[in-house]
Parts: structure tokens; C-alpha cells; sequence
């Protein structure tokens, strides 16, 4: 029972190379700063479940490397991407300057329905700060994403990052706007009843014997 979940996503997590995206995974698996933090080598791989708007969700978390030389095995593991945590590193306008290729690439090559998260990274290093809170709002709010700043030594904001990403797709799927069904979705059903719920819900196709036209 320990692993029974409602919903599996598959998330991503994206950005540039040194802003943060394994010491995030691993704070918000271990709750703590990973210290040594080299160079991803391609992908790598981290699970865990929360809850959130009353449903037990198991996310399936993929660090991906930031460093050009591995952009073409990264890019293999966008597709049917439910969720992205797009990070850049405050104290970095460079990595924030990149964030419109990281954006262009998950809408492309990840499901059309992605739902993206803003991470500024490296809250805690305020005074080498060189993006402001407001310019970044401002990037998130023209390309219809979510944003919050976030520090992977301290933990702040780094659970809430997911839980939004979770939180919004959750939204989706019972607003009828996310089809979990479609292929490429980036999620799953852990429970069967909740298929079934689903089912129920959606109104059956027409009956083409039962038109009374004519
Ligand atoms: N002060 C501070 N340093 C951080 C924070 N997050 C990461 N770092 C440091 O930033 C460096 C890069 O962190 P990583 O998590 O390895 O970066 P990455 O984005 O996974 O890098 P790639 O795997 O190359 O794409 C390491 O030296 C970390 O110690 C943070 O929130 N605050």
C-alpha cells in the first residue's frame, strides 16, 4: 500500500547547465543540500508521491543535463512530459537568458499540453543577484507559466515548485482540459476507479440509430 497512488506524471526538470536542477531533485527527495553536486551525464532519475488537491500523485522526475554537448540525449526524454520545472539561476542573467530556447523545446518536443513552472534558483544568494523578482514575473506572465523563487540549499520553495506543477495539471484533468488518455499525456491512472469516474463522466458518443432527423 505504501507505493498506491491516484495519478503518475512525468516531469521534467530543464535549464542550463550549473543553476541548480539536481541539488532541487535532491532536496525535494532527501530534504536536504546535496554538497558534492557534479555535472548531470545525461539524464537521471528520481521518484516520489504528494498530495495535493486531495489526491496522492506519484511523480516520475527526470533531471536532465544542461550542457550543450548533451542537448540531443536530453532532448529524447521530453516527449509525453505532463509537467517541466524550468529553472535558471538568479545570480546568472545568462541562464536566464536562455530561457526562451528551454521554453521553445518543451512546447515542441514535450506533450502540447506541458504545464511549466518558472524556478529562479539561488534565492539564498541574494546579493549576487543579477535577475529581479519583477523582470521574471514579467517573462512568466508573457508566456502563461507559473513563476516563484526557489533555493535548492535551503529548501525554500523547492516542494511548492512541484506541488503547483502537480496542482495545475490536476486542475486540468478535472476541468476536462487534459485528457490523461491520450497518448503522450505524461500520465497514468494508479487507480482504475478513477478511469472508470472518468469514463462515466464523459458523455457517449451519439447513436447514429437514434437520430430522429428526417
Ligand atoms: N547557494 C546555492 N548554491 C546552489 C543552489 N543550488 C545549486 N547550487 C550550487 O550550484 C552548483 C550547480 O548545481 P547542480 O544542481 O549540479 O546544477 P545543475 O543545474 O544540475 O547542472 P547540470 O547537471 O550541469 O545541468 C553546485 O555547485 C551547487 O552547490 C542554491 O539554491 N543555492
Amino acid at each position: 500500500m505504501a507505493d498506491s497512488y491516484d495519478y503518475l506524471f512525468k516531469f521534467l526538470i530543464i535549464g542550463s547547465a550549473g543553476v541548480g536542477k539536481s541539488c532541487t531533485l535532491h532536496q525535494l527527495l532527501e530534504k536536504k543540500f546535496k554538497e558534492d553536486s557534479t555535472h548531470t551525464i545525461g539524464v537521471e532519475f528520481g521518484s516520489r508521491i504528494v498530495h495535493v488537491g486531495g489526491k496522492s500523485v506519484k511523480l516520475q522526475i527526470w533531471d536532465t543535463a544542461g550542457q550543450e554537448r548533451f542537448r540531443s540525449v536530453t532532448r529524447s526524454y521530453y516527449r509525453g512530459a505532463a509537467g517541466a520545472i524550468l529553472v535558471y539561476d538568479i545570480t546568472s542573467r545568462e541562464s536566464f537568458n536562455s530561457l526562451s530556447n528551454w521554453l521553445t523545446d518543451a512546447k515542441t518536443l514535450a506533450s502540447p499540453n506541458i504545464v511549466i513552472i518558472l524556478c529562479g534558483n539561488k534565492k539564498d544568494l541574494d546579493a549576487e543577484r543579477e535577475v529581479t523578482f519583477l523582470e521574471a514575473s514579467r517573462f512568466a506572465q508573457e508566456n502563461e507559466i507559473n513563476f516563484l523563487e526557489s533555493s535548492a540549499l535551503t529548501g525554500e520553495n523547492v516542494e511548492d515548485a512541484f506541488n503547483k506543477c502537480a496542482k495545475t495539471i490536476l486542475t486540468r484533468i478535472e476541468s476536462g482540459d487534459i485528457n490523461p488518455e491520450t497518448i503522450g499525456s505524461g500520465i497514468q491512472y494508479g487507480d482504475p476507479s478513477l478511469r472508470r469516474l472518468r469514463n462515466a463522466r464523459t458523455p457517449a458518443p451519439a447513436d447514429p440509430n437514434s437520430c430522429k432527423c428526417g
